[in-house]
């Protein structure tokens, strides 16, 4: 990595003082543990009720130790773009990363937005390139992306014209505009061709969705008809190059569908991610990656500049081997009644695991060193003697020679070749990394890119990082710098956290448990602890359920769970013990500040160059989009 000539700091690490808390969640410690010790006492004086409550209250108390952990050390980074700016020429590549697996469940209109959102960033284009993966092997996704790449080309410019704050053109148009008198004429006029712009492509990939314009499938379409979604060649189109590699142009837009085949795993999104990681590293081979699920869309345009305030800002690689946003989401439902928002989760608890070892991987909107992901520790000297070794390189790799090649020259820290005006000449090669047996035999999976094996291999992936003695950082931005989708029905919340609460239990039951990470490897005894928090999810259903059914239990056999005595001290753990249900389970936001700037009213002016327009966030209840009032040109 070159060495940036950057004297001032990037960012800041600043420690909250949260000293009232902290003594809150001591008491109901003390007062958890003193009710423990009066049950263990009173034990033989009492029923089973009794001890069923114990063992409830036991477990309630070592989660309680888990979340004080937690919680204790919450840390804020403020980063400092501006000062990056100053050596703009000098920025690193970046190569963008977009999964997406089923143009029906995911419509193509939502993929295409996150990817102009992408195309759009506040970073120099010639140093990114965006690479979509396709798992629906769908015609009707790589159409809609051939046309956003057209649209592309007048909305990147007019968003860096106007200085526009959100990039994803549905977000952008779905407000009522009220364009006053003092816009100029030049910009109500681009603004209103644009919005027409924006609809005829809508209104494309709505008709080719209906099937009303049919492909034409002897061009380059051809290689979809009678495609099988299962089974099916790589297929690897370069919609747009950079030829020219200028920084106002549009960055390369890459559409890959790896081979598929029923013989052989796919292992889902992280062999999708493990394909986009050595196809990248094939044709552009930046330092670092982006990734970004296909409905999550790019909301501040200022968040690459950040996270490399993050990664490039930091004295020792160590403390940075990748960057996480949290995932806020937009269109939320009201009070949020399947807290499915995580707001707590993400304003507290992921803060204070930033203050230990930084926070986990959340499988997207994270931004991650290549090298790292290469299945490098800091300060490996094992790997880096071995780079001239092409049989181990091919071990680890595979048997491609330009993909080893490239990762030999990533983890000597060498920066990758700039974005090239050659994509079309590292086609070949980048089908034959992207073939389904390429990593039989390898380390892909198992050390190497994202780790197989888990319905969420996000978390198995950064943790796999966390035990070789990395640590990682956390960029959160006002306005938020990823929104996503969550589930807005009972139903959807309840299969997708049933799929995460299974694939946690799994993890903290398997060999990959972060115990073990702790014991033979890198991973800190109070990350382990943070890990442990998450991973527990499933398990505390079980006493949480039988502590509610006791009452009633209670009352049908004539028994008893609570003290007869009216002592106060009694009741003050009652009232305690509410206290920390509350809190670990939060009907409201425990907080006089903001949580997430999308759920609050407030108005924010957007301040840019002369070229600016000026935005009002009016998103009282969070379901409509910024309205641009004025444009000061
Ligand atoms: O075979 C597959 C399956 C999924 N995906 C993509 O993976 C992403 C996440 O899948 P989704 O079904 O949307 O899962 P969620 O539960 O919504 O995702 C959350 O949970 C996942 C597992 O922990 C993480 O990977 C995600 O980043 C995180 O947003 C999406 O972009 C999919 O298109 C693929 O590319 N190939
Ligand atoms: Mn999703």
């Amino acid at each position: 990595m070159a060495n940036y000539p950057i004297s001032l700091p990037l960012y800041q690490r600043i420690s909250r003082k949260n000293t009232i808390p902290r003594t809150v969640e001591l008491i109901i410690l003390f007062l958890l543990f003193s009710l423990l010790v009066y049950r263990l006492l009173s034990l033989t004086n009492h029923g089973i009720t009794w001890l069923l409550a114990f063992f409830c209250e036991s477990w309630f108390t070592f989660v309680w130790l888990l979340t004080v952990n937690t919680k204790w050390n919450q840390v804020d980074y403020k980063t400092h773009p501006d000062r990056l700016l100053q050596w703009a020429p000098e920025l690193p590549p970046v190569d963008m990363f977009v999964t997406t697996a089923d143009p029906v469940l995911e419509p193509p209109i939502i993929t295409v937005n996150t990817v102009l959102s992408l195309l759009a960033v506040d970073y120099p284009a010639h140093k990114l390139a965006c690479y979509v993966s396709d798992d629906g092997v769908s015609p009707l996704t790589f159409y809609s992306l051939v046309e956003a790449s057209k649209f592309a080309k007048l909305w990147v410019p007019f968003c860096k014209k106007y200085n526009i704050h959100v990039r994803a053109p549905f977000r952008y148009f779905s407000g009522k505009p009220l364009l006053s008198q003092d816009v100029s004429l030049e910009f109500q006029q681009e603004w209103r061709k644009m919005k027409d712009e924006y609809e005829q492509l809508s209104q494309k990939i709505e008709d080719a969705a209906k099937r009303s314009v049919l492909y034409d499938f002897t061009n380059e379409f051809a290689i979809f008809s009678n495609i099988k979604r299962k089974n099916h060649p790589t297929i690897i189109k370069v919609i747009w190059e950079n030829k020219e590699a200028e920084s106002s142009g549009l960055p390369h837009l890459v559409y890959i569908s790896r081979e598929k085949h029923p013989k052989h795993p796919h292992h889902f999104k992280a062999g999708a991610m493990n394909v986009l990681t050595r196809v990248s590293g094939v044709m552009t081979n930046a330092p670092f990656m982006l990734n970004i699920d296909c409905d999550m869309f790019v909301n501040n345009p200022q968040i690459v500049l950040h996270a490399m305030c993050l990664l490039l800002g930091v004295k020792n690689e160590r403390d940075s081997a990748f960057v996480q946003s949290p995932q806020k989401f937009y269109d939320g439902l009201k009070d949020d009644p399947y807290g499915n928002q995580f707001v707590v989760l993400y304003e507290y608890l992921l803060h204070g695991i930033v203050g230990i070892q930084g926070p986990l991987y959340g499988g997207t909107g994270c931004f991650h060193r290549r090298k790292v992901i290469y299945g490098l520790s800091p300060d490996d000297k094992d790997i880096i003697g071995k780079l001239g070794d092409e049989d181990y390189l091919q071990k680890q790799y595979g048997n491609s020679k330009v993909f080893t090649k490239s990762a030999a020259q990533t983890l000597s820290g060498l920066d990758g070749k700039t974005a090239s005006p050659h994509l079309w000449s590292s086609v070949e090669a980048a089908n034959i990394v992207a073939d389904c047996g390429y990593e039989y035999g390898t380390s892909w999976g198992i050390k190497v890119g994202w780790i197989h094996g888990s319905t969420v291999e996000d978390l198995l992936t950064g943790l796999t990082i966390h035990k070789r003695g990395w640590r990682s950082a956390y960029c959160s931005l006002d306005p938020p710098e990823f929104l996503g989708c969550a589930p807005t029905s009972g139903p959807a919340t309840m299969t997708q956290q049933k799929r995460w609460a299974t694939g946690l239990l799994e993890i903290l039951v398997s060999s990959r448990s972060p115990i073990f990470a702790t014991l033979y490897e890198k991973l800190e005894f109070r990350q382990c602890l943070a890990y442990m928090w998450i991973l527990v999810w499933a398990l505390r259903s079980i006493p949480e359920l039988c502590y509610a059914a006791l009452p009633a239990y209670c009352i049908i056999t004539n028994s008893h769970f609570l003290p007869k005595v009216q002592e106060p001290a009694i009741l003050i753990h009652v009232a305690l013990f509410v206290i920390y249900v509350q809190s670990i389970h939060p009907i409201r936001i425990p907080s006089d500040r903001p949580i997430n700037p999308c759920m609050v009213e407030q108005s924010e002016n957007v301040e840019g160059n002369q070229h600016d327009c000026m935005v009002i966030w009016n998103v009282k209840c969070y379901t409509q989009a910024p309205r641009i009032i004025r444009g000061n040109i």
